[in-house]
Order: C-alpha cells, then sequence, then structure tokens
C-alpha cells in the first residue's frame, strides 16, 4: 500500500484505462470522485463499455471532469451490448443490418459528448448452418457502411474477438487472424482490431506473435489475467512482459483495463493498482 501512495502521481509507462467501479471501495461511489482518485494515482486514460446507456447529462458531467483532470476517454460499446446472438453482421436480414448501422451512427454524438475516438463494435452471432466464407464476406460488407459514416468525424471502431472457451460460445469473431483479415478487406482507418489479450489467452494463446503479425490493424488494448478475468500478476500471464513488448512497439494507445479485483474491498482495489505498478516495471 505505502508503494502505492509513493508512486503518487507518477504516469505509467503504457496507457492503463480504469473504468467505473474498478475503484469504487477507495474512492466511493460519485462517478466523478473515481475519476479523481484514478487520476491522482497516475491514470490518464479511462473507458467505460456502457457510456452510450446513461443520461446525455451524466455523459457531460463525466466528460468535463475527465477534461478537467487530463484524462483521455478510451472506448464505449457502440454495437455489441444486448446483440450478442443476433446474425446481424453475418447475416442477411436486411432489417438487423439496417439497426446495426444505425447503432453505430448513433454512437457518433455519445462519442463527440465524451471526446471518445474509439468505439467498440462485437459483430454478433456464428451461423452454424452458413459457411465461415459467407458469414466473413457480409460482415466486411457491413462493416464498410459502418466505417462510412464513422470516417468524415475521424472516429474509429475496434473489433473485438471474444473467447469461446470460458465467456462468449457461439460468436462470430473470436481470433486476430480473423478480425486481420476482416480489417483487411474493409480496409479503412475507420475500422481496426480491440485486442484482449484476456480473450485472446484463452482463445488462441501465442500473445505477443498475433500482436506483432497483427499490429498495423491493432488501434486499442485490453487486459486481464487467466484464470479469474482479474489484474496482472494473479494468472498465467506474463504482462510485465508483454506490457514491455507494446513499449518498446511504441503504443501509447490505450490499455483498457476490462477485469475485476481478485480481493475484495478497498484493500483489493489498491491490490489492482500495486498490479499495474508491478507489471509497469519493466
Ligand atoms: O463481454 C466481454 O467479455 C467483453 O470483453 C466485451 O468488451
Amino acid at each position: 500500500q505505502s508503494t502505492t501512495q509513493d508512486a503518487g502521481t507518477k504516469p505509467f509507462r503504457l496507457r492503463y484505462a480504469p473504468h467505473f467501479g474498478l475503484f469504487r471501495n477507495a474512492a466511493g461511489n460519485d462517478l466523478v470522485a473515481q475519476l479523481e482518485f484514478a487520476a491522482a494515482q497516475g491514470f490518464r486514460d479511462w473507458e467505460d463499455n456502457t457510456m452510450h446507456k446513461r443520461p446525455v447529462e451524466e455523459q457531460t458531467r463525466i466528460a468535463a471532469a475527465m477534461e478537467r483532470l487530463g484524462i483521455r476517454m478510451g472506448v464505449f460499446v457502440a454495437y455489441g451490448v444486448g446483440s450478442f446472438d443476433k446474425r446481424s453482421f453475418t447475416g442477411s436480414d436486411k432489417k438487423l443490418r439496417e439497426e446495426a448501422v444505425a447503432e453505430v451512427r448513433a454512437s457518433v454524438e455519445v462519442a463527440k459528448r465524451v471526446n471518445a475516438k474509439w468505439m467498440t463494435v462485437v459483430p454478433g452471432a456464428f451461423s452454424i448452418d452458413v459457411e465461415e466464407g459467407y458469414q466473413t464476406a457480409r460482415c466486411i460488407d457491413l462493416l464498410r457502411r459502418c466505417a462510412e459514416v464513422l470516417e468524415p468525424h475521424d472516429l474509429v471502431m475496434v473489433l473485438e474477438p471474444l473467447n469461446w472457451w470460458k465467456n462468449h460460445a457461439g460468436l462470430f469473431l473470436r481470433k486476430i487472424p480473423q478480425a486481420y483479415e476482416i480489417c483487411r478487406g474493409v480496409d479503412s482507418p475507420a475500422c481496426k482490431i480491440l485486442f484482449d489479450v484476456y480473450h485472446q489467452q484463452i482463445q488462441e494463446g501465442n500473445l505477443i506473435p498475433n500482436i506483432d503479425l497483427a499490429w498495423d490493424e491493432i488501434a486499442y488494448f485490453q487486459v486481464g489475467d487467466n484464470p479469474g478475468r482479474n489484474e496482472p500478476g494473479t494468472g498465467e500471464i506474463n504482462y510485465r512482459n508483454v506490457f514491455k513488448h507494446l513499449h518498446t512497439r511504441g503504443f501509447d494507445g490505450v490499455v483498457g483495463m476490462e477485469h475485476g479485483a481478485s480481493r475484495g474491498g478497498k484493500e483489493g482495489d489498491l491490490a489492482v493498482i500495486e498490479a499495474y505498478r508491478t507489471a509497469d516495471a519493466f
């Protein structure tokens, strides 16, 4: 605990982004108080999957606090929440496909309000009764339409492959090479990869080589250890080496802390921060 406090406002070497709730025991329930606490601990980034579901006044209040504290906004989810079971991107149902474009379009206003550049897209369900090549092509076609919505605003949708073996069996997008192929197909600066190291450790491993192979299409990282999806150091992933690799490659984008805490209470919140200080000391 003293190390955490001593570290104080010292910035981390990578731009780790907590989310609301992660420090609520230490900072209290108020969202702005959580941002202030994080900033005092040296965090300069944030993410909030459900930002688009918050009332406009709350979005505005959060954005003002972030601006005051010098915190950069990471992802919110533009498409995916509540749609994991829909064949929107992989199917041919026109209504579902129009809905997906409309959701991405609606996210433009949210992104502007909260100064976000990136938004997560999870392109729905896999179909067991259609050859995968057709699903991939349909997905690319619809993502191109979404990219055309975002390009004029300089916004980026980041496609997030999610694992089948622990959390999300049956989703279409689950592998990094698959996301890479799709991004190359869409061929737009508005369509990139969100590489969630937790999901990929479960789905396919080979983390650092896959980071390198997909590098030119990756815009965003998220992390969490496995098993348990908690802070670095609580599982099997060598995060110090992963972070060192990202730093060596000059990554200055967001590394989202999309995980829980292995311990409860204030002590657990502080242990999360300490885990990042340790993993960041490469
Ligand atoms: O739902 C999940 O597991 C995610 O990582 C979404 O971002």
